[in-house]
């Protein structure tokens, strides 16, 4: 048997599979969609069966060496997924394949040394043999760490040791010891009799399962007992008292918390009107899409839960998507309280190892519900009832990396596979998924008011340049500031968002004005103050603050801009009492803090929530009476033709945060564009007023949803080869599309410079383009293949989300 197989070397001149025969003793084992283990020159690489045949037109084929899984990896569904996502995104089919499993399951290589078949140990030289003598093999990082390469060296070159990569998965699976007494009640009785009174600690074990006398895991009984190590067990087991196993255990991340079953809330009316057209499509096995359109607390995420209710109690399987920063514990809480030990969550905040077992756990159909971020998409069930996007606008569903795909095209693609309907919910829906509902492509449904019919905020929009005017250089406007002092004074809380984006702090001279930059990115570098350093956030590189400036030599150079840190100081010297956390990337970035941070303020141990923007989704605290916008605009002028939209989605979402359970709530947005439509629209609240607006924006500009847009960006070290190439790109292109196709460019990027790469592109709109894929693909295979010795980088993004 014959198996044709993708490995793992994402380049253009291995983006196809390669045939290998199957040794005998695999041949009833081996399936399509496992990791293998294949000679490829002279080196051995993890690979993918794609298919299996009978025969191959080559002649002379190696043999797989080794497999990796015992169960296909990837599904029947998933290959096919893979290979669609390859030819949808143009990446590579190996990136296509990683991207769909758990980080533990990408191959890790480790160089070993190994005897050379016919050698024994005790040809080796003495200093070497002790090494040797378990497996007959040495790690080579043990080997350089000792010294002992020169040895190693000299037996290789006489053909006693070789070298060999041993291939295997980077995460592990983790074992724990089960422990059962093999004795009944009297049986331990009679034991606890014969040992001796100084054996306290082998005492205290069997007193243990006397009192529970079941199967535990060994750290719950050394927990439960206050012993330590398993050394206290063993002489049971070896008497014959207890029994010992090892087995495949879960870690788990949510083990700590407690999760008490909740009730099933009655419906709302409205709740109800959405409800009905999606049972039914979940009944009749319909592949309808569904925008669920419901302003912020209109109880959306109750119309989820109930949904995939319905889904688990027919035994079939529901993802659910939410954006990363939106999966807090209050949200996880609401799925395990519904579903319990039927939901695996993935996101971010999981060790490698949890994520692997999570993933375990979904490919072994032992949960039923998967709540996760954007890969989530990809979660191995085999019989989907219910696909969910929440937040369906939100950008980090698309993945700004090879494969750049956006989720909720596979979530359509995986649906229309399993014959379900998908739920995309949003109270803000992205202008591309609201078209689509106006032209009934999706079916939209609509909940028009908040649970219980408790008011939206009411939203002051403050114009900061009045505020200069009349005398006030604070960041914050005597309104807000009073709002503010009013809720920590009546013990209220407020949360406060700055829209970090382009005003983090920076570093300028005030002599002469210079701010300033990264040495390899065009952008200005970000000041941090707790390890006072100015870092760039493109490249990563860091460095001290100048104590001259670099320009004109004055001293006079701080750091400026509104950063988080920057506000907490502020309020700490306007409002001395007020207790504030401070969430952005520097207080969030240790694992857990994300967690506990927002824990304390559930709690009440804080009055102010002041944060970037992963405070303005999912959070529903019901003493959140007051929302500040520090400043509205910060994203608007950047250039992107969806900063409008984006702004306009930041603001609603974040003001849905005020008053969502007794308390009334209220915003103030503050900005230096008042008249702006999006700030407008959003404190009126008005998505449909916003829509109309910005679609008719987009027509003019020939913009999405009217036109798809393609972005082909070039970067090089050199400006020329990097100019050069955009443009016998944009030549060729032009050459080729339709008439109705309008191409840009070739025109610098509007980050032109990132880590010393000079960047250019070339930006395509079309309504149907039919040369699309060929166009792209020949592109890829010109300039991609010598891609590694020419130090030309082409990224192609179909349909992107951020135009930078
Ligand atoms: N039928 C119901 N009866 C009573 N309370 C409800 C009902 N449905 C939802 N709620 C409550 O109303 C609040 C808001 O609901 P939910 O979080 O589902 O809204 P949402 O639209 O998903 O919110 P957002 O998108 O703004 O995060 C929650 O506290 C929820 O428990
Ligand atoms: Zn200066
Ligand atoms: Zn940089």
């Amino acid at each position: 048997m014959i198996a044709e197989v993708i490995v793992d070397v994402p380049a253009q001149q291995t983006d196809r599979p390669f045939d290998y025969r199957v040794p005998e003793k695999w041949s009833g084992m081996i399936q399509e969609g496992m990791r293998v283990t294949v000679p490829f020159g002279p080196r051995k690489l993890l690979g993918f069966v794609v298919k299996l045949k009978e025969s191959s037109e080559f002649k002379s084929l190696k043999n797989i060496s080794g497999l990796l899984d015992m169960e296909p990896a990837l599904n029947e569904e998933l290959l096919e997924l893979g290979h669609w996502l390859a030819d949808e995104t143009m990446c590579f089919k190996i990136s296509a394949f990683q991207a769909m499993l758990p980080a533990a399951m990408k191959a890790k290589y480790e160089k070993q040394i190994r005897l050379t078949r016919g050698m024994v140990v005790s040809d080796l030289l003495p200093e070497l043999q002790p090494l040797f003598q378990k497996t007959g093999t040495m790690k080579w990082d043990d080997a350089q760490n000792n010294e002992l390469l020169p040895l190693v060296k000299k037996e290789m070159d006489r053909g006693a040791l070789e070298l060999s990569i041993k291939v295997s998965n980077k995460g592990n699976v983790k074992k724990e010891k089960f422990i059962k007494p093999l004795l009944d009640k009297e049986g331990l009785i009679t034991q606890l009799g014969e040992i001796s009174k100084t054996a306290k600690n082998q005492r205290c074990i069997i007193e243990y399962f006397l009192e529970n006398p079941i199967e535990s895991p060994l750290s719950k009984v050394l927990k439960d007992t206050g012993l330590s190590g398993y050394s206290v067990i063993k002489p049971l087991v070896n008497k014959g008292i207890l029994h010992v196993q090892e087995r495949e255990s879960y870690r788990d991340h949510y083990e700590q918390h407690e999760f008490q079953a909740d009730a099933v809330l009655p419906l709302t009316e409205e709740q109800r009107g959405a409800m009905g057209p999606i049972e039914r499509a979940v009944e009749e096995k319909r592949n309808e899409t569904f925008l669920l359109y419901g302003v912020t607390g209109s109880g959306k995420t109750e119309i989820y839960l109930q949904s995939i209710k319905r889904i688990v109690d027919e035994g079939k399987e529901a993802i659910v998507l939410v954006p990363e920063i939106s999966l807090t514990p209050m949200m996880v809480t609401r799925f395990k309280r519904r579903f319990g030990n039927l939901v695996a969550v993935l996101h971010s905040g999981l060790s490698t190892g949890e994520k692997y077992d999570e993933w375990r756990k979904i490919q072994r159909g032992e949960v039923k519900v998967v709540v996760g971020a954007r890969s989530a998409v990809f979660a191995p069930f085999k019989n989907i009832g219910l696909i969910i996007i929440d937040e369906e606008h939100e950008g980090s569903y698309k993945q700004e990396e090879m494969p750049r795909y956006h989720a909720r095209d596979v979530a359509l693609k995986r649906a229309s596979y399993h014959h379900c309907p998908v739920i995309l919910g949003s109270a803000t829906p992205s202008l591309e998924t609201f078209a689509r509902a106006k032209r009934d492509v999706y079916t939209l449904l609509t909940l028009k008011s908040r649970v219980n019919q408790r008011a939206l905020p009411e939203v002051s929009i403050v114009d900061m340049r009045e505020e200069m005017r009349g005398g006030n250089r604070s960041m914050f406007s005597e309104l807000l500031f009073e709002k503010l002092k009013e809720r920590v004074e009546k013990g209220e809380q407020s949360v406060l968002m700055l829209n970090r984006r382009g005003h983090s702090s920076f570093v300028m001279c005030r002599n002469c004005g210079l701010v300033v930059t990264c040495p390899n990115c065009d952008v200005s570098m970000t000041f941090h103050r707790v390890q006072s350093q100015m870092k760039c956030h493109y490249c990563g590189l860091e460095e001290g603050v100048p104590n001259v400036c670099p320009d004109c030599g004055s001293d006079h150079i701080r750091y400026f801009g509104t950063g988080t840190q920057k506000v907490e100081e502020e309020l700490g010297k306007l409002m001395p009492h007020a207790r504030v956390i401070r969430m952005d990337v520097d207080t969030t970035s240790r694992k857990g803090a994300h967690e506990a941070l927002l824990k304390r303020f559930e709690d009440g141990q804080a009055d102010i929530l002041l944060g970037t923007q992963m405070i303005a989704k999912g959070l529903d605290f019901p003493k959140v009476t007051l929302v500040g916008v520090l400043s509205a605009d910060t994203m608007l002028h950047l250039p992107d033709f969806r900063s409008s939209e984006r702004t306009f989605q930041l603001l609603t979402q974040v003001s849905g945060r005020a008053g969502r359970h007794e308390l009334p709530g209220e915003v103030v947005i503050q900005t230096y564009t008042p008249e702006h439509y999006s700030i407008q629209l959003a404190s009126e609240q008005d998505y449909e007023g916003f829509f109309m607006r910005e679609m008719f924006l987009r027509k003019q500009n020939d913009y999405p949803p009217y036109y798809y847009i393609a972005l082909l960006t070039v970067s090089h070290e050199d400006v020329l080869k990097a100019m050069d190439t955009a443009d016998k790109i944009t030549t060729y292109i032009k050459r080729h599309v339709s008439p109705s196709t309008v191409v840009f460019g070739p025109s610098a990027s509007p980050m032109s410079r990132i880590n010393n790469r000079y960047r250019y592109q070339c930006l395509l709109k079309y309504k149907r383009e039919p040369n699309l894929a060929v166009i792209l693909k020949k592109l890829n295979e010109t300039y991609g293949r010598n891609a590694a010795q020419s130090g030309l980088q082409l990224s192609i993004d179909v349909n992107p989300f951020i135009m930078m």
